[in-house]
């Protein structure tokens, strides 16, 4: 076969593709019509994961999993904004690792919004101003992001999905000399993840470090005082344009991070799969007992715990908690109803959302 006889079976094959694509658009218009007669949510992860794991079992081709689910997200992504443009706020500026989560979910034609702090992306949901909040929640090498954490306690926001993507930091500077940079920028999280490199590059100089808001944040900084820098996604650093001293400065090349998109009462369908995410206010755990009985329900009901996490229920001047637990199945489920039914008011779920490996 010539070159030119390939490209034009490429051409030919594309136009078929543009075409499939149209009817799937009218198809999924007319969904979307029957849902908002019904006022059902237009983003469905469940239904979005189903067709990615058919699409997978039945595959022989070339393509593997990721391809498949990245050509289908976007799809479906286009396909939901064609309905109506999606606002999806992050943790910005433009280039953090939240917007690169973002993307993930919700393609190239959402409509984003950058926000300068955790809470501001909280808010924005909350008073409605945008549909879907991305947010980072934890890192698999260094824990929780805590300011996350804690406004899951303080809002009424639901979680529709969860995100995890690898996160390799980048060391970017205007100074050339390590020794001339007074002020390193990151997020804190960040710092903690990269303290091995710090520690060698920095042994005995004088660099103050400042944790900011977002990564990104940190390299627009960098941008415009000469003698600092920014631990930042090499993303970040290229959009700033901040020269790249380093890349891959993370302490393991394991690094990853979790990331939450929230939603105001938001519920998806069970998919099989799933995840719930709960908070437990358990009254007198001051007696001996109370939590161990709580999380023993969760065994005696067969249910396997994924996390648990205490965090401070600043009422006064106790030290009492909350804890924010994690655990399969969906909320539907009857076992895990069984529990949810005991503890009433003590308990709240966050949402129970397709689980990502
Ligand atoms: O600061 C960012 O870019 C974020 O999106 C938060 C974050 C920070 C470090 C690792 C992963 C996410």
């Amino acid at each position: 076969m010539t070159l030119e006889s390939l490209r034009s079976e490429i051409d030919s094959l594309d136009d078929q593709l543009l075409t499939l694509l149209n009817q799937r658009m009218e198809l999924v218009r007319k969904v979307g019509e029957l849902k908002r007669s019904t006022n059902a949510v237009i983003y469905r992860p469940e239904r979005e994961k189903q067709i990615i794991d058919r699409l997978h079992n039945q595959n022989n081709g070339l393509m593997n999993r990721a391809a498949i689910e990245a050509i289908f997200l976007e799809i479906f992504a286009v396909s939901r904004n064609l309905e109506l443009p999606e606002r999806v706020a992050f943790l910005g500026p433009e280039g953090s690792f939240t917007h690169q989560a973002a993307e993930s979910r919700f393609g190239a034609m959402s409509n984003y919004v950058a926000l300068p702090t955790i809470r501001s992306v909280f808010e924005s949901v909350e008073t409605g101003r945008v549909r879907f909040g991305v947010i980072p929640i934890e890192n698999n090498q260094e824990g929780i992001v805590e300011e996350a954490i804690d406004l899951l306690l303080e809002k009424d926001l639901s979680i529709a999905a969860e995100v995890k993507i690898p996160v390799h930091f980048t060391f970017a500077t205007q100074s050339e000399n390590l020794a001339d940079i007074t002020h390193i920028y990151s997020k804190d999280i960040a710092f903690r993840q990269c303290s091995r490199f710090l520690s060698d590059s920095f042994d005995g100089l004088q660099a103050e470090m400042v944790p900011v808001e977002s990564t990104s944040k940190a390299a627009k900084l960098a941008a415009q005082h000469p003698h600092t820098a920014a631990i930042c996604s090499h993303i970040a650093a290229k959009l700033f344009d901040v020269p790249i001293l380093f890349d891959n400065i993370e302490d393991s090349d394991l690094n990853r991070t979790r990331f939450l998109i929230l939603a105001k009462d938001f519920k998806n369908q069970p998919s099989g799969n799933d995840k719930t995410s709960i908070i437990a206010k358990l009254a007198n755990t001051e007696s001996p007992g109370v939590l161990a009985k709580f999380l023993q329900e969760f065994d005696a009901q067969n249910i396997n715990l994924t996390k648990i996490e205490s965090r401070p229920l600043r009422d006064g001047a106790t030290f009492r908690y909350w804890f924010l637990i994690e655990c399969e199945g969906h909320v539907n489920e009857p076992h895990l109803q069984e529990i949810l039914k005991k503890h009433g008011a003590e308990v709240k779920v966050l949402g129970s959302y397709v689980q990502v490996e």
